[in-house]
């Protein structure tokens, strides 16, 4: 027995060191070059295992690691290696991903994506090419029309924003609150009522199993070993994708009924008129029902999670900030005097709030994007060979990453004070000022920029400034707050708060003598 064991072992050391030696010729062999060099190599770097170690670190520690990458190197392209998979750049010219958006058809998903994603999206169209993107696309656009955005912005938005208000007001007696679930709810329940037809929460067991899934197909973008590793350890992973699949065809199969059932009349509200319009879109566009169910789970990703996260990341940082909220309140007020309406949290309405009329809102919200991204990175795979504006030559199946946590920290695009949150760099006088996608690729850019980002907008707009106007948060703990891993960026450990309700007065001495109850930085 004793003896097998050591063989067992001598087996394995063979095993391993036969693989890095391998992976260690095959990454000479394949060497990306520009302009004829090969590219320089970003800090801790180690012979054999290239980057490896880096990627196996949890992601906030990855994120500082991409950030000194960016402030090492300013927009020079730097080779990046990782034993087991193809020869890889990290870019961060502007000038470089402004030509991955052009030619999305070079920069795909590829194998190494779609083969990491694939168990939770399937052929969903974060995963989709062609004519299967095309269609998904058009249903996406269908349902984000602007009949459908205003019942969103009228009705929807606040209904659920009143009964997340209603909620926080029983709690103003020292009851610790978790913000970033407030926020998810009102994404979760928009998103279901209105693109499924469906009352859903969130703390639903699908939403839960859907963190986890989430959370365990991003550590496969971690870990080069991910599919062994799985095989000892994946069994929660297994469970959680089989409850998310399982509520995408539960979702397909409301969807075929309600179709059956569902004939509105002119009584029905217009809330009921328009809701379950993505599923319905992708019904009559999609005739294999799995695949409809993929689209569905991706869209409600996309549009739900995102949100709710960068709505916790700014409350996050506003509670840091008070002279940022009381721009804020003092941005409303005078609105709500021009229009001589009062805001209490009984009544309220909150669609006044629109990115039009809240320009300094809105800049508070693309300055939390530009600093906490929803999607913190991007990675593509080219399916031919091409060279990048720069000149860096990248054979095919060579994999492109873009970490936007570290791109939209640079001082050369943002200035010297780019690690600050200042909202006021996106605004010119009262007007917001765009960036490009390729400078800020929040929203993705080119072909396939993102289709909600008018949603996300509209939401923002009216939910941080009526939230900010009628409470005051306090949070638990001044400790910095770190992301979980996930494809997106929740919260690690929510955001728990206390709450105080603000009447009319204090929010108007809050306007003029903002607290300092944390030092800005
Ligand atoms: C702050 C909120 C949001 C941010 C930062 C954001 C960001 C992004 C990014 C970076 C992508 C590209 C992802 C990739 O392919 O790797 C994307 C795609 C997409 N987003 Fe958003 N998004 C937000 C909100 C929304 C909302 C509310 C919806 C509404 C349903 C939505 C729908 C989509 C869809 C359908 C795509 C895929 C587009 C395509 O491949 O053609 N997003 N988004």
């Amino acid at each position: 027995m004793g003896i097998i064991h050591e063989k067992a072992h001598y087996v394995v050391a063979v095993a391993l060191v036969a693989f890095l030696i391998r992976a260690f010729v095959l990454s000479q062999w394949n060497t990306i070059k520009r302009n004829g060099e090969r590219l320089k190599k970003p800090p801790n770097t180690l012979p054999l295992v290239g980057n490896g170690l880096q990627f196996l670190q949890s992601r906030w520690k990855l994120f500082s690691w991409f950030d000194a990458c960016q402030r090492k190197f300013g927009y020079e392209t730097v080779a990046i290696s990782v034993p087991t998979l193809p020869p890889g750049v990290l870019i961060h010219d502007p000038r470089n991903l402004d030509y991955v958006f052009k030619n999305e058809g070079i920069f795909t998903k590829g194998n190494f994506v779609k083969g990491r994603t694939w168990d939770l999206f399937g052929n969903g169209i974060i995963n989709a090419e062609g004519d299967f993107w095309k269609t998904q696309r058009k249903a996406g656009l269908s349902f984000l029309n602007t009949a459908n955005l205003r019942v969103l912005t009228d009705v929807a938005l606040p209904q659920y924003l009143s009964e997340s208000i209603s909620q926080l007001r029983s709690s103003t007696n020292g009851t610790v609150v978790d913000l970033q679930h407030v926020f998810h709810e009102i994404t979760t329940k928009l998103m279901g009522k209105m693109a499924y037809n469906m009352a859903m929460h969130a703390d639903d067991e699908f939403t839960v199993s859907f963190d986890y899934a989430s959370g365990g197909t991003a550590e496969r973008f971690q870990n080069p070993l991910w599919f062994v590793t799985e095989i000892f350890l994946g069994a929660e992973l297994r469970k959680s994708i089989a409850v998310v699949k399982n509520f995408g065809r539960h979702i397909v199969t409301k969807a075929v009924q309600d179709r059956q059932e569902k004939e509105f009349g002119e009584e029905e509200g217009k809330l009921d008129q328009i809701s379950g319009s993505l599923i319905q879109s992708l019904l009559d566009a999609i005739q294999d029902e799995q695949m409809v169910a993929d689209a569905a789970l991706t869209y409600l990703s996309a549009g739900r999670d995102t949100t709710g996260q960068a709505l916790t990341w700014t409350f996050y940082l506003l509670m840091r900030h008070p002279r940022v909220v009381a721009k804020i309140r003092e941005e409303a007020t005078q609105l709500l005097k021009e229009k001589n309406v009062t805001l209490t949290p009984d009544q309220f309405d909150s669609s006044l709030f629109n990115p039009v009329t809240m320009p300094y809102s809105m800049a508070v919200f693309y300055e939390v994007l530009r600093l906490y991204p929803p999607i913190p990175f991007e990675i593509r795979q080219c399916n031919e060979d091409v060279t990048l504006p720069d000149g860096t030559f990248l054979p095919k199946s060579s994999i492109l990453v873009w970490c936007l946590w570290a791109m939209q920290r640079s001082k050369l695009t943002w200035g010297d004070d780019a690690d600050e949150f200042r909202p006021e760099r996106f605004l010119d006088g009262n007007k917001l000022i765009s960036r490009s996608p390729s400078e800020f690729p929040v929203f993705y850019g080119g072909p396939r920029t993102c289709l909600g980002r008018k949603m996300a907008e509209a939401i923002a707009a009216q939910v941080i400034p009526t939230m900010a106007c009628l409470f005051d948060f306090v949070p638990t703990s001044d400790e910095e707050r770190t992301s979980k891993t996930s494809l997106t960026l929740p919260m690690e450990g929510g955001l728990p708060v206390t709450v105080k309700t603000l009447t009319g007065e204090e929010r108007e001495k809050l306007v003029r003598i903002p607290e300092i109850r944390f030092s800005e930085h």
